[in-house]
């Protein structure tokens, strides 16, 4: 699915300058991935094209990748939901003041990722309790699910 994101702000472009130096999403890191996700309907969608060098097998994705961007997507994703769950808003009209890492994640590869397509990243809330937020996110290249990762992240305290 080809998103449309002139009227959608990305999660990471939220983040405040002095916190957007992720390799996998900051937008101050010029060497970065500079993954975006965004929030559409309850769920949370980022794409991203992996450079040729990025190969595990010739014609399909390293899965070290594939676990950075699922990082990443991971912990906008969880901050995002909190937000929601906040009302805080995520449409650029102020930084957000929710700070996400990751505790732990969790990767299973079920498939092959086929170099040189838009890879398409979902996640969609499981739970929060507390700091804790779970998220469930999918992997999908041409229409396929070739990972599926489970994240918590923790919220920092203020
Ligand atoms: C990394 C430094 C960050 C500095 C601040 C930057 C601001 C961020 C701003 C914008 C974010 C944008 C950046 C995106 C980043 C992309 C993703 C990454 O690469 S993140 C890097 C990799 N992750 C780490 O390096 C975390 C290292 N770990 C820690 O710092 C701590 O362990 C931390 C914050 C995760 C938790 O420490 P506690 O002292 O705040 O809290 P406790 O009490 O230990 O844990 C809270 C609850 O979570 C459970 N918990 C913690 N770790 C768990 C685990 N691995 N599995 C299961 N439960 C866990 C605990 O049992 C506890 O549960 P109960 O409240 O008692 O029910």
């Amino acid at each position: 699915m080809k998103l449309n994101t002139k009227n959608l702000k990305a999660i990471q472009d939220l983040y405040p300058d002095e916190l957007a130096h992720c390799y996998g999403c900051g937008k101050m890191n010029p060497n970065g991935f500079h993954l975006k996700s965004y929030m559409v309907d309850n769920e949370t969608i980022a794409h991203f094209t992996p450079e040729p060098k990025y190969t595990a097998l010739p014609g399909s994705v390293y899965g070290g990748l594939l676990a950075s961007i699922l990082d990443c997507h991971g912990t906008g994703s969880a901050a995002a939901f909190v937000c929601e769950n906040e009302n805080i808003p995520l449409d650029g009209s102020i930084n957000i003041p929710i700070r996400c890492v990751t505790a732990s994640l969790k990767v299973d590869f079920k498939a092959p990722t086929q170099m040189g397509v838009a890879l398409e990243l979902k996640g969609k809330l499981r739970s929060i309790e507390g700091r804790k937020i779970w998220v469930d996110m999918t992997l999908s290249a041409n229409g396929t699910i070739c990972a599926s990762g489970e994240i918590l992240a923790i919220r920092l305290k203020d």
